[in-house]
């Protein structure tokens, strides 16, 4: 479904399929995202939402398919250059060494940096700037492994911003925040994105919190694309229902929607 022309694409995804072993996760999944845009990508437990952001940030190769980044083939890019293209931040980063948050947030330019080599003056700048930018200066100096789980997010979103590459790939970035802090980080992302015309891909489980924040939704059931474009397009009761097998109801207060399953109701 092209919905846009392609010079204002940041990226194009062609019938990606992807296995692990034998296995197959990813099935034709075909979409295209605007620069500048935000899309959040939901399906059931198990659908392949981070293998299809491992297959973007090229973490994973697919054995069918291809990725296009402002129109560059994605194979064809060293991972050096990928990393200048694209952020990654995934669900679970277990670091276990005594860093401070600076530290951890300047690792963000280590595509930058040469083997042996220090981080350059504009590098520590990038780094300091990206700590500004989130709002933690409070915390530059403390231990990355002290701090709560919602400060440690804020750290990685922080690195993520440092790598300055266009394109922001979060996976449940809400994932262990209490209720009132995922939407604080969603927030703090959406005006990141939006100020700086980064394009996000986001992953989430809590549908009220896609409709809120994308502008694009991706839906994926078994590996398939069931469904995707624009969010207020397609976050329909029947949509949801079909993608998680359950009946659910859409309240609408004034133009703001409320999405729950219709036996809670
Ligand atoms: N390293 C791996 N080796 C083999 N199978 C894997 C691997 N990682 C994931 N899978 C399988 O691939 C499928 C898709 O997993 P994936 O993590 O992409 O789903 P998801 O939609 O992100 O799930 P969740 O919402 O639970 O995080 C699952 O069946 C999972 O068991």
């Amino acid at each position: 479904m092209a919905l846009q022309k392609t010079k204002t694409l940041m990226i194009e995804a062609k019938e990606l399929n992807f296995s692990y072993f034998d296995t197959t996760v990813l099935k034709d999944i075909a979409f295209s995202i605007k620069k500048s845009s935000i899309c959040a990508i939901l399906g059931p437990n198990g659908s392949g939402k981070s293998t299809l952001l491992k297959v973007l940030d090229k973490l994973l190769k697919p054995q069918k398919g291809t990725v296009l980044i402002e129109n560059e083939n994605l194979d064809k890019l060293s991972l050096r250059m990928a990393a200048k293209k694209i952020a990654y931040l995934s669900q679970e980063t277990d670091i276990s060494f005594s860093f401070s948050v600076f530290d951890i947030v300047l690792a963000g330019r280590a595509h930058n940096v040469g083997y042996l080599s220090q981080p350059s003056r504009q590098d520590l700048e990038i780094a300091q700037k990206a700590i500004s930018l989130v709002g933690i200066d409070h915390l530059k100096n403390k231990i990355y492994t002290q701090l709560s789980g919602g400060q440690k997010r804020l750290v990685l979103i922080a690195q993520a911003l440092a790598q300055q590459a266009k394109i922001l790939l979060f996976d449940e970035p809400t994932n262990h925040l209490d209720f009132s802090n995922q939407y604080v980080i969603l927030n703090l992302i959406k005006n990141l994105i939006k100020n700086n015309h980064l394009t996000a891909i986001i992953t989430l489980h809590d549908p009220n919190l896609a409709v809120w924040f994308s502008d694009t939704i991706i839906m994926i059931k078994n590996g398939s694309l069931l469904n995707y474009g624009p969010t207020k397009t397609i976050m329909t009761a029947q949509n949801l229902s079909e993608l998680y097998d359950e009946k659910i109801t859409i309240l609408n207060n004034n133009n703001r929607l409320f999405i729950m399953l219709s036996e809670i109701v």
